[in-house]
């Protein structure tokens, strides 16, 4: 169940709380990206130290390895991983897009060898269910085509009416195997696609709000894509998903692109930057990232900055650097705990603007300050 706690009057930002099977989640949201039951290098307590409120896991990549079998035998994926906060599942057809081989995209799902050993597979809205269902994840996302980018007008149409099909047949899967509602049940978010088409993604929007989901993603998102129409997307979707519902933008993004889709009314975020930019030695500032390999930080024994987590503190740029350089695990230790508590502080600072009516504020302060380009 989503709250609507407050809503900025400079923008369509929403200060929200999603009550989720594992606990409450304050939204706006950054969620840190565990692909493979870790978020890479971070101890679980550690990630509570950085108020990290849900992760996200991945159907495709946990069905692959270790296997439903097995997290099944644990008890469900928070036993397995020992996290005992919220999880959101990504259902796959995204990670079968990105990473499986010889894929034959078919009207029941998608047949491919899996990326690890070349073992066939098949993957379609039921058996996405059935995986998620399994590995207990508080919120699952349907099974969709994310709609390559580019794409024509009738090619982008007919991902979209695939997508809407899959979801019709996850409804039904849900309405059979997971009737109850409310309390421990799981959740589930519908992906609205259409590509950088208007007129498809309202249509989306509104067939696949009609189905009655418990939250509702725009995907298709983060796939190349110009930012403008990165924004544009989130303009025309947004206000046709329900107010007291949580929407999510998949994939996203860079610290000013997550401010501005907050701005435009996305509650949730999730993006691999942080963590996967952390191990070739890109820390994140409120300045733009600084990458730490450069030799300008060879005697720079300034903190890795004044904004850091207390793990972090105490340790030089110049000693950093030596780490990453040296290929020792602790470097990318320290960027991964120093950027997650970067974003986590940002969906933080957010919500606390929204609360005080000072969101245009920091909106301005953090796309201002913030220069894409390496330091
Ligand atoms: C900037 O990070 C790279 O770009 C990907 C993130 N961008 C992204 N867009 C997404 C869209 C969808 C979707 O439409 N549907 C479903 N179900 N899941 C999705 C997941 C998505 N993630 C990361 O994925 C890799 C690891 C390939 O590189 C990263």
């Amino acid at each position: 169940m989503f709250e609507l706690l407050a809503t900025d009057p400079s923008s369509s930002a929403r200060r929200g709380r999603l009550t989720t099977p594992h606990g409450v989640i304050e939204t706006p949201i950054f969620m840190p990206v565990g692909t493979q039951a870790t978020v890479k290098a971070v101890h679980p307590q550690e990630l509570r130290s950085l108020d990290a409120q849900i992760i996200l896991g991945n159907t495709y990549h946990l069905w692959v390895r270790p296997g439903t079998e097995i997290i099944g035998a644990a008890g469900g994926l928070h036993k397995f991983m020992n996290w005992d906060r919220p999880i959101l599942t990504d259902s796959g057809g995204f990670q079968v897009f990105s990473l499986a081989k010889l894929r034959k995209l078919k009207e029941e799902g998608c047949y491919f060898n899996n990326h690890v050993d070349g073992t066939p597979m098949f993957l379609g809205p039921e058996t996405a269910m059935e995986i998620q269902a399994t590995l207990g994840s508080d919120i699952a996302m349907l099974f969709d085509e994310c709609t390559p980018w580019p794409c024509k007008h009738e090619d982008a149409r007919s991902s979209m009416e695939l997508t809407l099909r899959w979801a019709r047949r996850c409804r039904d899967w849900i309405d059979k195997h997971q009737p109850q509602t409310g309390g421990g049940a799981q959740l589930h978010f519908g992906i609205v696609q259409g590509s950088t088409f208007e007129d498809l993604r309202q249509r989306c929007a509104r067939e696949m709000v009609a189905m009655g989901f418990s939250g509702y993603a725009i995907g298709g998102l983060s796939v190349g894509e110009p930012e403008e129409d990165m924004m544009r997307i989130a303009e025309w979707t947004c206000p046709l998903l329900p107010q007291n519902q949580a929407r999510y933008a998949m994939g996203l993004g860079t610290p000013p692109q997550i401010v501005e889709l907050i701005a435009r009314g996305i509650d949730m975020f999730d993006c691999v930057l942080p963590t996967r930019l952390a191990r070739n030695g890109t820390a994140y500032t409120h300045d733009g990232p600084m990458n730490l390999r450069n030799n300008k930080f060879a005697k720079d024994f300034r903190p890795l900055s004044e904004d850091t987590h207390p793990l972090c503190q105490g340790f030089s740029r110049a000693y950093i650097r030596h780490l990453i350089n040296t290929q020792e695990v602790l470097g990318l230790r320290l960027i991964s705990l120093h950027n997650l508590h970067f974003y986590l502080s940002l969906a933080s600072r957010a919500r606390l603007a929204i609360e005080q009516g000072c969101f245009a504020e920091f909106r301005a302060e953090v796309v201002a300050r913030y220069q894409n380009r390496p330091e």
